[in-house]
């Protein structure tokens, strides 16, 4: 009955600059969440406000660990959480038209995410605590086919093992006897692939203690 009227467009995650840096790092128990690095999570677009009360550095420091968590979402910086209506409306987080733009935009962080998770990785490990920086984004950008057998057995796989830890992902594949793209959010199939269009799968995840290398193996045996 609701959905004939509302539609889940996307999360928008307010973070409060002054005191998210406290928040974010701090230790819970284990199995216990921390809800601030989760609402970073989850988020598809991070209003980073009340920068005027913080040093520049510091800003940087809390964007670049935000970035850590969700490497998906897009940010903004703001003040009295002034930013365009469009960047909170119309997010379409859910429409699988967007997932292709959503993992495209982030690429550039790839590169210190591997670096930052897997130094966070070997700190957060076999602890009585579970460091928030167990959460993270894992990306991936690999030229090639997927054999589809092969990835609704990884898939499947890795949801019955880390079906909680997996808070969300997105990802664009490019499958073997197959001219479409597929959208990985719901798994569908989107819009064709051009005859010269090079052929690249990008998938990002995000959840607890993910574990970058077995990702990217499992990753590799779906590659036709
Ligand atoms: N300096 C500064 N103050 C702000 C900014 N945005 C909001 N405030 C002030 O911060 C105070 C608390 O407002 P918010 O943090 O937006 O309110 P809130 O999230 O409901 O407050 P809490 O639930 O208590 O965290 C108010 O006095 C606001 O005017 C900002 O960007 N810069």
């Amino acid at each position: 009955m609701v959905s004939r009227y509302v539609k889940l467009d996307g999360v928008v995650t307010m973070v409060d600059s002054k005191h998210a840096m406290k928040h974010l790092n701090e230790v819970k128990p284990r199995f216990v969440v921390n809800e601030s690095v989760e609402q970073v999570a989850y988020a598809d677009r991070i209003i980073v406000n009340k920068i005027d009360l913080i040093a520049d550095a510091d800003l940087e420091v809390l964007k670049t660990k935000i970035r850590n968590i969700n490497g998906m979402a897009l940010l903004k910086q703001a003040n009295y959480g002034v930013v365009d209506i469009d960047f909170v409306l119309g997010i379409g987080g859910y429409d699988l038209d967007r997932v292709e733009s959503d993992v495209t935009s982030n690429d550039s962080h790839c590169a210190s995410h591997k670096h930052d998770h897997e130094h966070e990785h070997q700190k957060g490990d076999h602890h009585d605590h579970v460091h928030d920086s167990a959460v993270s984004s894992v990306s991936i950008v690999s030229e090639g086919m997927i054999d589809l057998d092969e990835l609704d057995d990884w898939l499947e796989r890795l949801i019955e093992e880390k079906g909680e830890d997996l808070y969300r992902y997105k990802g664009v594949l490019s499958v073997k006897e197959s001219d479409e793209r597929y959208v990985l959010q719901m798994a569908v199939r989107g819009k064709t692939w051009g005859p010269d269009e090079k052929r690249i799968n990008k998938l990002v995840f995000i959840g607890r203690d993910l574990d970058e290398t077995v990702l990217r193996k499992g990753f590799k045996g779906c590659l036709a």
